[in-house]
């Protein structure tokens, strides 16, 4: 019988299709990662202590073992395991050095709460994705903490913080808006992902939505009735995404508070500072620096409960709304992701008052992911440059961008430097003129 005769050329797939191979499988890759992270299986691996069988880790965990040995061969070939051979000629997998340091709970900052936020908000917003194309931006105002409320469903032990003023929750009426049904409304209550790190805060029950305040596509099935006062509600959700920020800056805080030359600098306030990060990593590195944290009073609060006592003799909790109230004064003002989040009329309130409360002299640090100035990268910079839009009316921007932006409000000496890698960060620092 005649043998086949095969083409002894190289064989090679369409290649116009691996890219889209490539973020298909980036999808299996991240819900692998994420079901990993929820099961505990990095935390259980780390646990172990040293390289372990898939079976001895099947047995360990009571894990069904076919099973186990294939999903560590897959996790070996993302990059987040490793394996070896031991002297016996066994197979053993450990975590790779970015798995130990940030997919366990054992270590701190972790990325747990940002590969989370991922799953629990910005999947679900942008299944909405295709109305949002029609409809345009969801009907969003982070400016006026305008948030959606509860239906009345909420259970007993829920505060009703009374409305006051201009900070009456203000519904979002236009139903033409997206819609998301209680099916795809994000499940922020997941976003705790250390026990230890749950505020004490009331039980939200599934109707009430699972973010920040503004932060939420309108007609998320919430009706009537002001239940909370908009800027309790916007401070119970961001206590929610806390651990989510620190993953943003958890890879590079350290290298973020080394970008310039602050040690001119005595009094710092980090606007919006979360959990505190950053400034745990300045007064590290700044020994003469006192920074005040100011954010809102329930991220304020919780965050100076979590903090480590090496940090509180100069790094203090200051709770306020950087809209409404006066901030604190200081010869350097910190805007970590606070710049992106804003629409150009709270931008300009943020700015000028940071401006006016600045000494002649006195520095502005600015860390958020800078476009290239032809658009066309970083890609994290581009597609956050939408999810901005679409979560907060707010954008990413170009070196020029933000260096006419800050000329506006009279900032000058204008400088960047960008952070090699893949990360959500880059630094600038302007001056207010002597
Ligand atoms: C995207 S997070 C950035 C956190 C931190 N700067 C970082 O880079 O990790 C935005 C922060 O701004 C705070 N925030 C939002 N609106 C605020 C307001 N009106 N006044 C004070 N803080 C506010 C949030 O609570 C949150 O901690």
């Amino acid at each position: 019988m005649d043998s086949p005769c095969y083409n002894s050329d190289m064989l090679q797939s369409d290649q116009s299709a691996n890219v889209i191979v490539e973020i298909i499988a980036g999808a299996t890759r991240y819900k692998i990662m994420q079901q990993c992270i929820e099961a505990g299986v990095f935390d259980n691996l780390e646990s172990h202590g040293e390289p372990c069988t898939a079976e001895v880790f099947a047995k360990k965990n009571n894990y069904e073992p076919k099973i186990t040995v294939k999903l560590l061969d897959t996790l070996v070939s993302f990059k987040l395991l490793e394996k070896n051979t031991n002297n016996k000629g066994q197979s053993v997998y450990k975590n790779c050095l970015g798995t130990s340091k940030y997919l366990t709970r054992s270590r701190k900052p972790t990325m747990i709460g940002l590969s989370m936020m991922e799953s629990s908000f910005i999947l679900p917003m942008l299944d909405m994705f295709p109305t949002f194309l029609k409809a345009g931006q969801p009907n969003l105002d982070m400016n006026k903490n305008n948030i959606e409320t509860g239906n009345g469903n909420l259970p007993p032990e829920m505060p009703k913080v009374p409305s006051k003023g201009s900070n009456k929750p203000q519904l979002i009426e236009n139903n033409t808006k997206p819609q998301m049904s209680d099916k795809t409304l994000p499940k922020m209550n997941n976003m705790m992902p250390n026990p230890s790190m749950k505020p004490n805060l009331p039980v939200m029950p599934a109707m009430m939505p699972k973010m920040p305040a503004g932060m939420m596509p309108s007609g998320m099935d919430m009706k009537n009735k002001p239940l909370m006062d908009g800027n309790a509600m916007a401070g119970m959700m961001h206590v929610k995404m806390m651990s989510a920020y620190d993953g943003f800056s958890g890879p590079c805080s350290n290298v973020l508070a080394r970008a310039f030359d602050l040690s001119t600098h005595r009094e710092a306030v980090d606007l919006g500072g979360g959990s505190g990060q950053i400034s745990f990593e300045l007064s590290r590195e700044y020994p003469n620096m006192e920074i005040t944290v100011f954010d809102l009073p329930q991220v304020s609060q919780m965050a100076e409960k979590l903090q480590p006592a090496s940090t509180k003799d100069r790094v203090s909790f200051k709770s306020g709304n950087f809209l409404e109230d006066n901030i604190p004064s200081g010869d350097l003002f910190i805007l970590s992701h606070i710049v992106h989040m804003w629409n150009s009329q709270s931008l300009d309130q943020i700015l000028t008052k940071v401006y006016a409360s600045l000494p002649a002299g006195g520095s502005m640090l600015v860390l958020e992911k800078v476009l290239s100035e032809q658009r066309d990268g970083p890609e994290l910079a581009i597609t956050n440059d939408l999810l901005m839009t679409l979560m907060s009316k707010g954008q990413e921007r170009t070196s020029t961008e933000y260096q006419n932006l800050f000329a506006k409000y009279g900032f000058i000496n204008f400088q960047v430097r960008s952070l090699e890698g893949t990360n959500y960060f880059d630094a600038m620092l302007v001056k207010k003129p002597f």
